[in-house]
């Protein structure tokens, strides 16, 4: 792993204070912080290379092109895709799991069908289903999870049916922090003829991810959860789905040719990417990608994971502590309750002394439900996280319960 404090030494904003405190930020599932080389790329292409894309025949527009083009590229090879043209830039994980329910599932799915989330899902991979339940008449099927926070693939089998025509699953849970065993869970679905759709929103920043590999046929995820600007993020989809899809919104660049009788439509990817794109935050998710390389993603996941588990050992000697989610295979995400005390008040106290943790139901109201809790007190960790902030964070949630108690 690089020397931590040199590489918190890049984020401009982890040098400020908070309260009168040095400033722990421990919110990094809700969005990372952003190193100075997005902050600065954004702000060259403003300054130096700003032009709409694809349209202009002047060098400007060329380079803006070169650049938009040449971040999706990057995205391509982080994920191993077979080709940009299985890269489409949305605004982020919510946009693209939309445009999966708006497109290939309203094309393909009919009264009766199944589809199978979990019970951990995020709330952006629970309501498109629901609104299509509603709408077309399927059917959504809910994996329920243990008291640990994990799915049972045996449970998960026996869930499939012939009808089930698509699984979405989420990568890592943003609420309980479990990692999904999704390569297994894509295998059991293909077996039944289910496509499968990938929610990897907290898990691009963390862990190496290969679609390939993984042989999923969507993948979404968001750039400001991976060190990159807010605004854009990726589905990714297999050339062969997203060329039988209907198009997603419509309008300029999505076109090859328009009458008023007939519109031919765009090549992939641009067929998905109606009117001028977020050209900066595409730019920004390049150099992202950069640092991510740099840094390496399997190399931040385990020092996350060292940052995790030592932050449990030391929240769990606090009297009435609670972990919620505790899989034996998780990321960087700490949540808890504490007997007495709401999470809002703790994490309210915690802002007193810099702490920056998220007290929520984390956009996971079936989590919260299934582990009978309101809300949870959310540590989530980034690169620049240090055992230091661990001990402010313990320290800090210890003052904060004698306080309330
Ligand atoms: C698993 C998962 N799936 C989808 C989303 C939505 O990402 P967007 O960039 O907002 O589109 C999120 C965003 N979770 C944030 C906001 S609720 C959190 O604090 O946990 C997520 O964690």
């Amino acid at each position: 792993m690089s020397d931590i404090s040199l590489l918190r030494a890049e984020f401009p904003i982890l040098k400020q204070t908070e309260n009168g405190q040095p400033l722990v930020y421990l919110d990094s599932a809700a969005t990372t912080q952003k190193p100075q080389s997005v902050i600065d790329a954004i702000t060259q292409y403003y300054t130096q290379e700003n032009a709409n894309v694809h349209r202009g025949v002047y060098g400007l527009s060329e380079r803006a092109t070169e650049k938009y083009e040449g971040a999706r590229e990057k995205v391509r090879a982080l994920l191993n895709a077979k080709s940009t043209q299985e890269i489409i830039f949305v605004r982020g994980a919510t946009e693209a799991i939309n445009l999966v329910a708006a497109t290939w599932a309203r094309d393909q799915l009919q009264a009766g069908d199944e589809v199978l989330i979990t019970e951990m899902e995020h709330h952006s991979n629970i309501v498109p289903w629901q609104l299509l339940r509603d709408q077309l008449g399927i059917r959504l099927n809910v994996l329920r999870i243990n008291a640990l926070g994990e799915v049972c693939l045996n449970a998960m089998a026996s869930m499939l049916t012939p009808k089930t025509k698509l699984v979405s699953i989420t990568h890592m849970s943003n609420a309980l922090g479990t990692i999904n065993p999704v390569k297994e869970m894509i295998a059991l679905a293909h077996g039944v003829g289910a496509k499968v759709m990938v929610d990897g929103a907290q898990a691009v920043a963390h862990m190496k991810v290969d679609v390939q590999d993984l042989n999923c046929d969507f993948y979404a995820f968001s750039g400001h959860k991976t060190y990159g600007p807010t605004g854009i993020g990726v589905l990714y989809g297999k050339q062969s789905l997203l060329e039988a899809m209907s198009p997603y919104q419509a309008g300029g660049d999505m076109i090859y040719s328009v009458t008023f009788e007939k519109t031919q439509y765009n090549v992939l990817p641009y067929k998905f990417e109606a009117g001028t794109p977020n050209i900066a935050g595409a730019i920004g998710l390049g150099v992202a990608v950069d640092f991510l390389n740099r840094v390496g993603q399997d190399a931040i996941g385990a020092y996350e994971h060292e940052l995790m588990v030592y932050a449990t050992e030391q929240l769990q000697t606090i009297d009435g502590l609670r972990i919620i989610g505790q899989a034996k295979n998780k990321g960087g995400v700490v949540s808890f309750v504490v007997e007495g005390v709401h999470p809002h008040d703790v994490a309210t106290l915690m802002d007193q002394d810099g702490i920056a943790v998220r007290a929520s139901h984390h956009c996971a109201m079936p989590v919260m439900q299934h582990f009978k809790v309101p809300s949870t007190i959310r540590a989530s960790l980034g690169i620049y996280n240090n055992f230091e902030d661990i001990d402010r964070l313990v320290a800090s949630v210890q003052e904060a319960i004698q306080m309330l108690r």
